[in-house]
């Protein structure tokens, strides 16, 4: 049987565009070497939020008990903690394999899984290996769903147990009494906020760069570190990791600073996240002839590659690695493939958290994006004492930042969002991005009181020249700023 479309990997990208094109009755198969949900389930998304989620709820419990009950403490285990995240990872796993496994035995002759590693033999065979067997699958199309992987560096003995990838933390049998991470993007700085949480790390954080998140805006980042050093998690920023081995079961490491110094130290273990690097490799690309670009990802205009009939989606297609965008695309491409939709994805009003303390939400482009395209804009900003939910919660820790256009129509343009609820507060407006609208139709909502989405609310009617608290009378606490295309910030005063 020739299937309409072949996906390899079953991932969030590769899942989704088998389930997008089930629902347009086109006959599909799905192709996974390893576990079905990929990284957005397993050493990857859903588990480390699990830890995170743990973490946040032990340094929270510890906090209570220090201030009703100080004489009472308690422990929690490394081995305690991962069979919680395995407990919360059985349940999504349950979801996602149990609905494949329906789906093959009612649709026989429309849907197959095969548990295989496959790749290209030409424009429309995929051979899929299952390690005993080889089997040849003929496709009309084909999605390339396979995803990322830690990058490595040359001159570090990763053992995936001393020295370890985000892939072998969960090989840690205990908390480890000390952990270095190299590299303060997200992954690092999400797991140095884990492990710190959790109270028995002391951890060190290393990057080349001279700011911690160094794509983040800096007032971002400066809340974030802040609360990292608070915590006791020390940052070498611009530090040059010299040499890096095992020994004795621990490791060695030597740093040079900028000022020359140079330090040998040891810990117990390393965790390297310098980034990920897409899954190319034993995939047939070069004998089919998809182009793979300089940087590894394959070139690809929207999707497709310069085989008009093979795809791609996912954290293989582009540098947003991220699973709402694998998701996205994964869709994306079925339905262009099959003429539903001949618009092309945009970006724009894709929103992130990262999970570090406190958490960060971000919809849009932030202000070093929109310095760095030139743009004028205007800024908004409520630092979080100001926001009465923020205040009731005893947990004013962080700030809404709002980015509209330099005219009347003040589209918004972007928000960052760092505190509690961040996550939840940015859905409202990155749907007005997504639709395109000005900032009016927040100011005027009413909003349950007191509620953390009262701070944007408060940040559009600034903008607007209506808020009940002015920001000439609150300097470092509200502001409202216009910036030109050369990044000149002046004062909007709208009281005078
Ligand atoms: C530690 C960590 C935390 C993260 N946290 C978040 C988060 O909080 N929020 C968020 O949005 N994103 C997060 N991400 C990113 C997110 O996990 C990825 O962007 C997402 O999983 C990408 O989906 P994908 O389907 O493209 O690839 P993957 O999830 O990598 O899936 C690809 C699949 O393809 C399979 N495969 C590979 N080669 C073959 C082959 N030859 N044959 C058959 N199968 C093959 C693989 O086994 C894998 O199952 C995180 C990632 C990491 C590593
Ligand atoms: N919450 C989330 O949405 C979430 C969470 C985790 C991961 N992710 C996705 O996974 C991707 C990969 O994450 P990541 O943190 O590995 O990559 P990253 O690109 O975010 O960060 C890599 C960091 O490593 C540093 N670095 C690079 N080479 C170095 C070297 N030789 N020495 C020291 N530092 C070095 C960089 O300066 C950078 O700060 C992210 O881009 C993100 O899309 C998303």
């Amino acid at each position: 049987m020739k299937y309409d479309v072949c996906i390899i990997g079953a991932g969030p990208a590769g899942y989704a565009a088998a389930m997008r094109a089930l629902d347009l009755n086109k006959s599909v198969i799905l192709i996974e070497k390893d576990k079905i949900g990929g990284a957005g389930l397993y050493n990857g998304a859903i588990s480390s939020k699990t830890f995170w989620e743990l973490a946040k709820d032990i340094q929270t419990a510890r906090k209570r008990l220090a201030q009703y009950s100080p004489d009472q403490h308690f422990s929690v285990t490394y081995q305690q903690v991962l069979r919680q995240v395995r407990e919360g990872i059985a349940n999504r796993r349950f979801h996602l394999e149990g609905q494949i496994e329906s789906l093959a035995k009612q649709q026989t002759s429309r849907f197959r899984y095969i548990k295989g590693s496959a790749k290209l033999v030409s424009h429309n065979t995929v051979e899929v290996s299952t390690g005993t067997e080889e089997e040849i699958i003929e496709a009309e199309n084909v999605v390339i769903a396979t995803g990322s992987k830690p990058r490595k560096l040359p001159n570090i003995p990763i053992d995936e147990k001393i020295i370890v990838t985000s892939d072998g933390v969960e090989n840690f049998e205990n908390f480890p009494k000390s952990l270095v991470i190299l590299g303060a993007g997200v992954i690092g700085c999400e797991w140095a906020t884990i492990f710190s949480n959790f109270g028995y790390t002391s951890v060190n954080i290393i990057d080349k760069a001279e700011r911690i998140l160094p794509f983040e805006d800096d007032d971002v980042t400066d809340v974030v570190e802040a609360n990292m050093k608070k915590q006791g998690i020390t940052v070498h920023k611009k530090s040059n990791l010299l040499s890096m081995r095992i020994v004795d079961g621990e490791v060695e490491y030597i740093l040079e600073y900028t000022d020359g110094r140079k330090e040998m130290h040891r810990v117990e273990k390393v965790l390297v996240s310098v980034g990920r690097i897409p899954n190319t490799q034993n995939l047939g690309l070069e004998r089919v002839g998809v182009n793979i670009l300089a940087n590894g990802q394959i070139e690809n205009t929207d999707g497709q590659t310069n085989i008009p009939n093979i795809y791609v989606a996912g954290d293989i297609s582009s540098d947003v690695a991220l699973v709402n965008v694998a998701e996205l695309e994964g869709r994306h491409v079925i339905e262009k493939m099959f003429g539903l939709s001949d618009s092309v994805i945009t970006y724009n009003n894709v929103s992130t958290i990262m999970f570090v303390q406190p958490e960060v939400a971000g919809v849009g482009m932030n202000e070093k994006k929109a310095l760095q395209n030139k743009m004028s804009y205007k800024v908004v900003k409520i630092r979080y004492d100001m926001i009465p939910r923020a205040i009731a919660m005893r947990n004013n820790d962080g700030f809404f930042k709002i980015l509209v256009t330099n005219d009347a129509d003040m589209k918004i343009i972007g928000m960052r969002a760092v505190g509690v609820h961040a996550s939840s507060a940015i859905q409202a407006v990155a749907l007005l991005i997504s639709m395109d609208k000005g900032v009016e139709e927040l100011a005027d909502m009413i909003h349950p009181h007191p509620s953390i989405i009262e701070g944007i609310q408060e940040c559009i009617r600034m903008l607007l020249g209506k808020s009940v608290l002015k920001p000439e009378f609150f300097k470092g606490m509200l502001s409202c700023k216009s910036c030109d295309e050369n990044g000149c910030v002046n004062d909007i005063i709208y009281l005078r």
